[in-house]
């Protein structure tokens, strides 16, 4: 006998929420039934379940599926693990708070996931890291210049961002430090921070480039089992260029592991 559908809510109905939930309303995922959707903004036409709040979508689901922001994850994450509802996370760079991802991967019954997203390698990382602590990781994220700008920007990096010719770095720090000053373009930078344990031990690189039709990312991570090295260059999502078009695919697969569909690469 196979199980009932995961009763599955999406928050977010954005680049990546709009894939997701097309796919799962026409059976992408067979584990998981899509039933409601949340977004603070008009949804528009072919919206495939019912728009509903988030304290509806708790009653409603068994599963919530977050492509909203960090800030919805800071907002609602602990309400909905304490609900006991799942949580499976895009807006990794939430976790980047320490306070904030301790009391998550505390809270429940609910349980925490977190979506390999943009990024690939994270998994081997993981298993490496389970040998012992690695001696040195770096993330190194090259994007459109459009898709870095932030607020918190002077007018001179602003300049030096929108008159550059080739690639500017636009910041160095820490996966600590990174995720939250590029909200929307550098979550990656935290999920590899979530599978070495330590968001301090992982240097991140922020490059803008005027020529970066793909985004890239590149994990160099060395110690004392061997040497890692995992690039991706992405073809960026048409209407939001910060996001990479596989990233929906992403979760998807993540749905499709966490709904223990056969065959599915762990
Ligand atoms: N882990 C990864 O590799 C990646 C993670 N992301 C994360 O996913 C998030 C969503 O990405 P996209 O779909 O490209 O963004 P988007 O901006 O295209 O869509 C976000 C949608 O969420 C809605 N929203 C925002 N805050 C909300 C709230 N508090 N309550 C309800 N709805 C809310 C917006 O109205 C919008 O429709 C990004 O902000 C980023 O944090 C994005 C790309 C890669
Ligand atoms: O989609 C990507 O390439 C990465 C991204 O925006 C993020 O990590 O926030």
């Amino acid at each position: 006998m196979t199980a009932p559908a995961l009763r599955t809510g999406l928050i977010g109905w954005g680049a990546i929420g709009r894939v997701v939930g097309r796919a799962l309303a026409d059976g992408a995922v067979p584990g998981a039934a899509l039933v409601c959707v949340v977004d603070n903004r008009p949804l528009g036409a072919d919206v495939p379940a019912p728009r509903c709040t988030v304290e509806q979508a708790l009653e409603r689901c068994d599963l919530l599926v977050e492509a909203a922001g960090q800030g919805l994850v800071r907002e609602w994450g602990e309400r909905v693990l304490e609900s006991g509802t799942d949580l499976l996370i895009a807006s990794t760079g939430a976790l980047a708070d320490e306070d904030l991802a301790k009391r998550l991967l505390d809270a429940g019954p609910g349980r925490l996931h977190a979506t390999g997203g943009a990024l690939g390698g994270l998994d081997l990382l993981q298993a490496v890291c389970a040998m012992g602590p690695l001696d040195e990781v770096r993330l190194t994220t090259t994007k459109l210049p459009a898709t870095l700008e932030q607020p918190w920007m002077g007018e001179e990096l602003r300049t030096r961002l929108w008159t550059a010719t080739g690639p500017v770095e636009v910041m160095t720090g820490t996966a600590r430090d990174v995720p939250e000053r590029f909200p929307r373009s550098t979550n990656v930078a935290a999920s590899v921070a979530l599978a070495v344990g330590d968001p301090g031990a992982v240097r991140v690189t922020v490059v803008a480039d005027p020529a970066a039709r793909q985004t890239s990312h590149v994990v160099e991570a060395h110690g004392p089992h061997g040497s890692y090295r995992f690039e991706v260059r992405h073809v960026p999502d048409p209407g939001n260029p910060a996001t990479s078009g596989v990233v929906p695919y992403a979760v998807l697969r993540s749905l499709g592991a966490l709904t223990g569909r056969t065959g599915q690469i762990l």
